[in-house]
């Protein structure tokens, strides 16, 4: 498999009700350069998630970025999605990849040392560390916030790629990638900024830069 970029994730904020709203935010981030999309949706029946997860598909097409869908292994195989991303209370690590195959992506939440380690042990791409800050937008089942040290622990003990998660912003991003982040995942700086496209796009130049410094 190709080499993913996972240096800004877009993912979805399930607080936009308005279907066109939704796109168009979903758009300007794909326009502002995200790396890949993660589709979240906790409230949706099957049939609503199914429907939104086809539009969505089809715009990150349009910008040939790679869309993941998280929770749902059903919904990824049915609209051949790039991956997953799933947590700890989610469907196995491996029974998810024997469900999926080798070639999707398989993201796995990590809230602590211990997960971390496990985490050596599966076929997963990426860990996403949850959450990295305080965040209002995930506020069930939601672990203490590792901060900088835990990922500088993290990054001392696995292996797998990075992907840090909650109330990140163009603030903090920078130290983020400077100890050792691959990418981050961003829904509020991005769905809830004036100009979506404008703040991913300085988002995205924070990570090169802070990239290159590394
Ligand atoms: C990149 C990334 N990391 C962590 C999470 C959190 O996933 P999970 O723990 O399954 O919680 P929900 O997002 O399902 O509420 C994530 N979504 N993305
Ligand atoms: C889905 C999720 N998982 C851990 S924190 C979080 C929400 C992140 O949202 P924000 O970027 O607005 O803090
Ligand atoms: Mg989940």
């Amino acid at each position: 498999m190709k080499q993913q970029d996972y240096s800004l994730m877009y993912v979805t904020d399930e607080r936009i009700t308005d279907n066109t709203a939704f796109l168009n935010v979903l758009e300007s981030s794909l326009k502002g350069g995200v790396s890949i999309v993660q589709l979240r949706e906790k409230k949706l029946n099957t049939k609503a998630f199914y429907i939104r997860a086809l539009a969505v598909k089809n715009l990150c097409l349009k910008y040939k970025t790679p869309l993941i869908i998280n929770d749902r292994i059903d919904i990824a195989l049915a609209i051949d999605a790039d991956g997953v991303h799933i947590g700890q209370k989610d469907m196995p690590v491996g029974l998810a990849r024997k469900l999926l195959g080798k070639n999707k992506i398989i993201g796995w939440s990590v809230s602590n040392i211990k997960q971390a380690l496990e985490a050596n042990h599966l076929d997963v791409n990426y860990i996403g560390i949850s959450p990295i800050f305080i965040t209002n937008t995930k506020t069930k089942d939601l672990d203490l916030p590792l901060g900088i040290e835990g990922l500088k622990e993290i990054k001392k003990i696995c292996s797998i790629p990075i992907i840090c998660i909650g109330g990140i912003n163009n603030k903090n991003t920078a130290s983020i990638i400077k100890h050792g982040s691959d990418g981050v995942a961003i829904v509020s700086a991005i769905s809830q900024a004036d100009n979506p496209e404008q703040a991913t796009a300085q988002l995205k130049e924070i990570i090169c830069q802070t990239g290159t410094k590394k």
